[in-house]
């Protein structure tokens, strides 16, 4: 059997106490997975007799529970030898499952299954695996199960920095006593390596006694081994072989080939310095022969050290050249594969570098990528910004822009309107004649202006007041404004002086706009003015384009003109720009 295959059961034995299956569907076939895994490293036939069963309970099973019945039947093939078998299954089950835990214990197996079959890359490279798993793995006794595999193989490829590490994660967690035993020897197995001598004596004592009460002679004599170097390492031979010797049975009854030819090795070794030849040959040759038959072990190089350095002081210079070959011979190929194991691993750091320097770049070339992303989305923003801020200021430009037409509008109107009364101005009335009498004059038609004055409106302010003459003034233009005709100019040219122009009117049509006028201001109520306030009368004066031009100026001068003869002959009254005095009834006589 070879001694790393010792280890995978010394592995299995904690595990496979500690760890069942998780629960799922198929109530039937999680049994069977629970019972199978119970039995897997005590009793070789159950677990054949139960894997059997699982099997025929195959059609029924889920996906995940097809699984770990292909990473059960590869433990059974690594148990019976058929690594490359057990290799390949676990691989497939690495591979195939989503499921995590599975996942990292067909890393470990394949790991395992590596270091034997001295695929050395191969098991480095899924220990690396199955670690980088480790702190996802929600079962705590799986993932001691990782440090302590990964303790084990670490020191058998002679990376005891490594081996030391994940020993001390070990123990330095809440583990199991049994995987901390195994912990202890893996921890002192390390610090040998690494060439650490044992300053105090307690702490591998102590590892002894736990170990030994935990009844894992394995680990306990491991551990004495190691001990037993450290007294020789301080000339006490004596205490070492004493100390190997006692436990010599319990070491050749654990059939452990690594552990016997290790303490056989050892006694070996010191019987010979001790100078008892015989005890050393028969030490030597008893790790040669049951200490396995691993060429490359180092109790079996230094087994067939003893036996030459034994023959050559006894001079028997035939077996001592013969045992010298046979030394030369192993310690060579003990340092090709050591050197293999180191290769293995520096190739396996290259790779995980490799990895690690792909992963970063992938991770810079992500950032740049979010980093792209998220320049565009705020430049998109940005540009969404713009386009608010432009159609704020477009909003703002046109509200402007309204409000000054507004203003605009509003200035020329009161530039156009008489305040006082809501209607033209004099400016604007006679602007707007202008355009009335083109018109007129292009379609040919008639216009009439009609001039009218209030009559001693002095009287009125002077007696009542201005604001009861202001009141007069707005009463006139309104009851002017309703005798107008559609179409027709009104404006105030100033004071209380009012205007009517009208296209199409001839003289007569004037007359009658302008005795409309004169009854609308004699319904006026004068009391609303003051007390005795007199009626309010106008002098009118009319003329037309057909006997003054078409120019404002000769109509408004004729008006003007004949307005005034209307005060002259008494107020109140019709006036038209002809020789004829157009008589009406004035209140005096009405
Ligand atoms: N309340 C008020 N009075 C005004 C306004 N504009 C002119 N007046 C007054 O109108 C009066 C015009 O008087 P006059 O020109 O002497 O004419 P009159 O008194 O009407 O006499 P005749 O035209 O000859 O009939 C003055 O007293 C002015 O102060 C105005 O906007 N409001």
């Amino acid at each position: 059997m070879k001694p790393e295959k010792i280890w995978i059961d010394v592995i299995g034995c904690v595990l496979g106490a500690l760890i069942p299956f998780t629960a799922v569907a198929a109530t039937d076939v999680d049994s069977l997975l629970r019972k199978t895994e119970a039995v897997r490293t005590s009793d070789p036939h159950a677990f054949a007799a139960a894997l059997t069963q699982l099997d025929e309970a195959q059609r029924s099973a889920t996906r995940s529970q097809k699984q770990k019945i292909k990473l059960l039947r590869a433990y059974q093939r690594m148990a019976g030898g058929k690594y490359d078998t057990a290799i390949r299954e676990a691989l497939s089950v690495y591979e195939e499952s989503p499921e995590t835990s599975l996942k990292f214990r067909a890393a470990l197996l394949v790991a395992n299954g590596a270091a034997i079959t001295r695929e050395f890359s191969l098991g480095l490279r899924y220990l690396e695996s199955a670690l980088a798993l480790q702190d996802q793995v929600s079962n705590a006794e799986e993932r001691e199960l990782g440090s302590l595999t990964a303790s084990i193989l670490y020191n058998q490829y002679g990376q005891f920095a490594l081996g030391q590490h994940f020993a001390e994660r070990l123990l330095a967690q809440d583990a199991s006593p049994r995987s901390k035993c195994f912990a202890q020897q893996l921890r002192i197995e390390a610090l040998f390596g690494l060439g650490v001598s044992l300053d105090d004596e307690t702490g591998i004592n102590t590892a002894i006694s736990q170990c030994a009460a935990l009844r894992e002679p394995i680990a306990t004599n491991l551990l004495r081994g190691y001990l037993a170097r450290h007294w020789a390492s301080k000339g006490k031979i004596s205490a070492a072989i004493e100390l190997l010797e006692t436990n010599l049975k319990e070491v050749e009854d654990t059939g452990y080939p690594r552990l016997i030819g290790e303490i056989n090795g050892l006694l070996a070794e010191y019987r010979l310095r001790n100078g008892d030849i015989r005890g050393a040959e028969i030490h030597a040759h008893r790790a040669l022969k049951k200490g396995g038959n691993d060429a490359y072990s180092l109790p079996l190089v230094s087994a067939h050290k003893v036996l030459y350095e034994a023959a050559l002081r006894r001079d028997d210079l035939k077996t001592a050249l013969n045992e010298y070959r046979q030394y030369a011979e192993s310690d060579k190929a003990r340092l090709d594969e050591v050197k293999a194991r180191e290769f293995a691993f520096q190739l396996s750091r290259h790779e995980l570098q490799q990895k690690n320097q792909s992963i970063e770049l992938l991770q810079r070339q992500n950032d740049v990528l979010r980093l792209q992303q998220d320049l565009s989305k705020k430049s998109a923003q940005n540009n969404q910004l713009l386009v608010a801020m432009l159609l704020m200021v477009l909003g703002v430009g046109a509200y402007w822009a309204y409000k000054i037409k507004r203003v605009q509008m509003m200035f020329r109107r009161q530039a156009q309107v008489d305040s006082l009364t809501g209607i033209s101005n004099r400016g604007h009335f006679r602007e707007e004649a202008e355009v009335h009498l083109a018109r007129c004059k292009a379609t040919g038609k008639e216009a009439a202006l009609v001039l009218l004055d209030l009559d001693n409106f002095k009287r009125i302010n002077d007696r009542y007041g201005h604001t009861a003459g202001d009141s007069a003034l707005r009463q006139v233009a309104a009851a002017c404004h309703a005798a107008c005709r559609e179409g027709d100019l009104f404006g105030r040219l100033g004071g209380e002086e009012f205007a009517i122009l009208s296209c199409g009117a001839d003289l007569h049509a004037a007359e009658r706009i302008a005795q409309q006028c004169r009854e609308r201001l004699a319904v006026i109520d004068s009391a609303a003015i003051g007390e005795d306030a007199p009626a309010i009368t106008a002098s009118f004066g009319c003329a037309t384009t057909r006997l003054s031009g078409d120019s404002f100026e000769s109509l408004f001068m004729h008006a003007d003109r004949a307005m005034y003869r209307a005060k002259a002959e008494g107020r109140d009254r019709v006036c038209t720009h002809e020789e004829r005095p157009v008589l009406v009834r004035t209140s005096a006589t009405a």
